[in-house]
């Protein structure tokens, strides 16, 4: 250390305030929100959390998780994405990355920043340079075959949850067959089964949440990149477009116009 620069006189943005930033994606309405509601409510009282939250035009799914009451609401902030919501996890994330800066600062030290995507299809996964580790949300509503059906955040997250497990028997679905499919998907990776109802299944997501915040300040987990979306379609008014994040075309390479 030089000699003029005292332990008191390092500003205090160097003392550690690095949270595990840990970003929730996956299909519109699988039960991102829920999830998040979830873990501070089982988690609030062992780690400081704060949540970002990402819509598309409106605040609405912090409101909800405001609502909800399980974290004080000012730890609780939205980021409106203004475009296609995956843009702003994968893309361009400076907008995300200075509000968990900024939540970081507010409430330092945080243990926790969960990062919630807009509801997106299968193909939505986070930069790295935003999550240190991502969970990818499916349900049983969705259908049972939807975890074959592969993608990189089913493939390639950190952890693959099959959520509302509770709604099975009202759909059709053999959770135990959907969870062998997404263990096959994911050639081994970890995969939870899920509903909010069952407190078996929320213990074993908050020892998950808790084992990755142990091994972040350990420093002892790298973050992955799940891989690039697959092209996909954009709804516009003229009818549409199929868009693709291949890095050898350009973030916002349009291939095909419709
Ligand atoms: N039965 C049951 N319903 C659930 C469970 N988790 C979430 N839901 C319901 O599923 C619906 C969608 O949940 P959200 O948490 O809003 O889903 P989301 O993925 O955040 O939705 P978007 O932000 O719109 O993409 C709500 O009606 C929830 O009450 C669960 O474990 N069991």
């Amino acid at each position: 250390m030089p000699e003029n620069l005292t332990q008191e006189t390092i500003p205090a943005a160097a003392a550690s305030t690095r949270s595990l930033r840990l970003g929730v994606a996956g299909p519109v309405g699988t039960g991102k929100s829920s999830l998040i509601a979830t873990i501070c409510r089982a988690m609030s009282e062992e780690l400081q959390i704060g949540v970002i939250t990402n819509d598309i035009y409106t605040d609405e799914d912090a409101r909800f998780l405001r609502s909800a009451g399980v974290l004080p609401e000012e730890r609780i902030r939205a980021v409106e994405t203004g475009a296609c919501p995956h843009t702003a996890i994968r893309d361009d994330v400076t907008a995300n990355l200075l509000a968990v800066e900024d939540l970081e600062s507010d409430f330092a030290p945080l243990d926790l920043v969960l990062v919630e995507s807009g509801g997106d299809n299968l193909t939505a996964t986070f930069s790295p340079a935003l999550v240190d580790a991502q969970i990818f949300v499916l349900d049983v509503a969705g259908g049972g075959d939807v975890a074959r059906k592969g993608g990189p955040g089913i493939a390639r997250a950190d952890l693959l949850v099959i959520n509302k497990i509770d709604l099975a028997p009202y759909v059709d679905v053999d959770v135990e067959q959907m969870l062998a499919d997404a263990v096959d998907a994911r050639e081994g990776g970890p995969v939870l089964a899920l509903s909010r109802k069952q407190q078996d299944t929320v213990d074993r997501l908050s020892a998950w949440v808790r084992e990755m915040v142990a091994k972040h300040r350990a420093g002892s987990h790298t973050p992955q990149d799940p891989g690039p979306m697959a092209p996909h379609f954009h709804a516009d008014e003229d009818g549409g477009y199929i868009h693709t994040h291949d890095d050898a075309e350009g973030a916002d390479a349009v291939r095909h116009q419709h």
